[in-house]
């Protein structure tokens, strides 16, 4: 039998009962109240031994913090007599502020498991490792390996394990505890068995931001989280099935168990920032704040000020447009052409080969069009000075035979002769012309405007803008450059310049920068890729270059994929980068929408992505309903479902799914307070209790892929789903 203390209402779905993903049926039986009270007694007393160990961690979480803080003061009160001693001050400095900051994180919900082995040992499981002053072990970290099989453990594999608990807390005090009895042994009165925080945690009403899951992590999904891969992870899956909750929860586990990692720090892309903000919460909660959350715009700093056809963002996107662009910049450095420079009333040349000999030495040496060039400059002023030098000594030898003609004596040897009667050395015939003074010279001409103009000619300065908007109205070039493309494909290139920057555009012009100016500035230790279905080609080159260690989570699925990337599987996405490198997991347990709002998505799943199986729900609810309203009485007939929605469940958060050009009218409603009104085309990765999908034939319609986008939107609803079709206005 199995009773929950402590937890909340599930809400109007019920889970469907265990299916092997430690979901628990609903509505046990009854129970005979002697027995009742006695579990009830029980269950207190295991309720209140759960408080005093609780307590005594919390004690024990105030002191280390205050000793932290101690600790960081004392390292600030010095003062560092070295930049040596400065940096290592600031090193610890840094440390401790992350301790701090981990241990100010881990208030909430302190300590959320405990596991029970068949051999009578326990450990308690939480955000971070206490220990009392006795250096006993309070609790141990989540992420740390001892505290594996309180995730991975089943009723098939118990891994040693006797009993998972889960502990609820408010703020400080535990309220409840829930036992899962893992080794088949009957419970005791030490057991608490209900229906477990992953069915309480899946009930609870949405608040539009999404709660971390350390304490209901399934099986599945902390396998992935945990795995020894310091590669590239690909998690794939249906709607709901957990992957953005998996790889934010890999990336708190990679930063705290691959330091290497975390000194470079992680960063978190996401398509959108209605998305990032969406899951803004999670590494914070789990005591990660040194997470970079960026959209495509964010990393190259340019916000996209025009659109333009999908057909062309399509072009754009692809990646052999960074190899013709790589060739476009090269054509702009010299090849085969000799320098001729003038110098008062010297005209020097520096021959073909020396010129590409420097070219080659400049691009070793500074990778990036722009430092090359620089680079180059001094290659040059190198060349020129032994030029100049060669030159000086022609001159002084043209002398020596005109003095030597003349006197009949020769310079050199009288020189060399008078010096040595005087005990000086001669010069050393390897040291350079004398009187010719090569650091003087190359002074001179380091910095010189004519030496910069005369490279300038060769090898201009180049600016990614610029350099992108030439590169696509260059018909020529494209033409020798994209030879495998059809003339109507590099058209589409440059026959639509915009005003301004196109979301396409970005990783362009990252590329071009990459190419001008070398590698850039930020790189990152790890990188979680999420909605990875949308990257293009292109896309895939920009986050592949802030991540040289090529360590990264990548969550998506094809079957939601907004953009034509052309691109629809990993390999393709990722074989240009680590070839078969990666490793792939499937989820395939849908957490979040119900089996019935899931089997209406499946016609739609089955149009979008022929032969994809549809995941399998662990919840039931309502079956959705279609609703019918006409052009006018759209907004209208809105409202007042969302009025009605409202009324019946106060808690719920709605979201109104509309094509994009609704947006503004339905914004105009009773929005605000738990309603989200978005554009099926950012619907991507949020969810909702209530989904009001508005419109679906405007969803399919408004873009190429809008049978995807409508596909997402059906996939949003916790519980409920309604659709709203618009019927043409009749005339009259
Ligand atoms: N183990 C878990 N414990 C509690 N909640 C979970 C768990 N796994 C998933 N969820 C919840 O299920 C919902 C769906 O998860 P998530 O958004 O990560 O799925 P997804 O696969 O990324 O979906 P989509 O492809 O639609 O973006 C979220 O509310 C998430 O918090």
């Amino acid at each position: 039998m199995r009773r929950s203390i402590g937890a909340g209402k599930p809400g109007s779905t019920r889970p469907r009962g265990d299916g092997g993903d430690g979901v628990s049926p609903a509505d046990p039986p009854a129970a005979p109240p002697a027995r009742r009270r006695a579990a009830r007694d029980g269950r207190d007393r295991q309720v209140l031994a759960e408080r005093a160990a609780v307590e005594a961690m919390y004690r024990r979480l105030d002191h280390d913090l205050t000793e932290t803080l101690r600790q960081r003061e004392r390292a600030l009160a010095v003062r560092p007599e070295s930049p040596g001693e400065m940096y290592a001050r600031d090193l610890e400095v840094d440390r401790l502020t992350r301790v701090i900051g981990e241990l100010r994180a881990a208030e909430r919900a302190l300590c959320f498991g405990r596991v029970d082995t068949t051999t009578g040992t326990s450990l308690h499981i939480g955000r971070v490792a206490l220990r009392d002053e006795g250096g006993d072990l309070l609790l141990i970290d989540w992420r740390a390996d001892a505290a594996r099989p309180f995730y991975a453990a089943t009723a098939a594999s118990p891994l040693g394990l006797r009993r998972r608990r889960h502990l609820r807390l408010e703020g400080r005090t535990v309220v409840g505890v829930s036992d899962e009895l893992l080794d088949g042994s009957a419970p005791t009165e030490e057991d608490v068995v209900g229906d477990g925080p992953l069915v309480e945690a899946l009930g609870r009403a949405r608040t539009g931001r999404m709660r971390e899951a350390v304490s209901t992590l399934r099986a599945e999904q902390d396998a992935i989280v945990r795995s020894p891969s310091r590669g590239v992870t690909v998690v794939q899956g249906g709607p709901g099935t957990g992957k953005t909750i998996v790889a934010l929860h890999r990336a708190a586990y990679v930063l705290h168990s691959f330091p290497r990692v975390a000194d470079r720090g992680v960063l978190v892309h996401g398509p959108n920032h209605r998305f990032l903000d969406y899951i803004g919460d999670v590494l914070p909660s789990l005591g990660e704040n040194d997470v970079r959350l960026a959209t495509a715009a964010d990393l190259v700093g340019v916000k996209p000020g025009a659109t333009e056809p999908a057909v062309v963002a399509e072009v754009k996107g692809r990646a052999d447009l960074a190899e013709a662009l790589a060739r476009w910049v090269e054509a702009r450095r010299p090849h085969g052409v000799p320098l001729t420079v003038t110098i008062g009333r010297d005209t020097m040349t520096m021959g073909v080969s020396a010129v590409d000999r420097a070219r080659r030495t400049a691009l070793r040496d500074a990778p990036g069009h722009n430092p090359a060039r620089e680079r180059f400059t001094e290659e040059v002023v190198e060349e020129l000075v032994d030029l100049m030098e060669e030159r000086a000594a022609e001159t002084l030898d043209t002398i020596d035979a005109e003095v030597a003609e003349v006197l009949g004596v020769d310079p050199d040897r009288v020189t060399a002769a008078d010096l040595r009667r005087l005990g000086v050395e001669t010069a050393d015939p390897g040291s350079g012309q004398p009187g010719f003074d090569r650091e003087t010279v190359r002074a001179s001409l380091t910095g010189d405007p004519g030496i910069d103009s005369l490279v300038q000619g060769v090898w201009p300065r180049l600016e990614a803008g610029a350099v992108l908007r030439e590169f696509l109205a260059d018909r020529a070039a494209l033409a020798s450059l994209l030879p495998g493309w059809t003339p109507e494909e590099r058209e589409l290139l440059a026959g639509a310049p915009t005003p301004g920057p196109t979301t396409a555009d970005l990783a362009l012009l990252d590329e071009a920068r990459h190419l001008l100016d070398g590698p850039p500035e930020q790189v990152f230790g790890h990188i979680v890729v999420d909605e990875a279905q949308e990257l293009t080609g292109m896309e895939w080159r920009m986050l592949m270059r802030r991540c040289p260690s090529r360590s990264m989570t990548i969550v998506g699925d094809f079957a939601q994929a907004g953009s034509n990337t052309g691109i629809h599987g990993w390999e393709a996405a990722l074989s240009p980068f680590v070839g078969d490198r990666f490793e792939t997991h499937t989820l395939t347990v849908n957490y979040r929408t119900t089996a019935e709002i899931l089997r209406a998505s499946a016609p739609l799943l089955a149009e979008v992505a022929p032969g994809q199986r549809p995941s399998r729900s662990i919840r039931h609810g309502a079956v959705p309903r279609t609703l019918g309203t006409t052009e006018v009485e759209t907004a209208g007939s809105v409202d007042r479902l969302i009025e009605e929605e409202r009324r019946l469940h106060p808690e719920g958060l709605i979201g109104v799914i509309c094509p994009p050009r609704r947006v503004g009218d339905l914004e105009a409603g009773p929005t605000g307070r738990n309603v989200v009104v978005v554009p099926a085309d950012e619907a991507r990765g949020l969810e909702f209790d209530t989904v009001l999908l508005v419109d679906p034939a405007g969803i399919r319609a408004a873009r190429p892929a809008g049978a995807r986008d409508l596909y997402v939107a059906t996939t949003r609803a916790t519980t409920r789903l309604t659709v709203v079709e618009v019927r043409p206005d009749t005339a009259g």
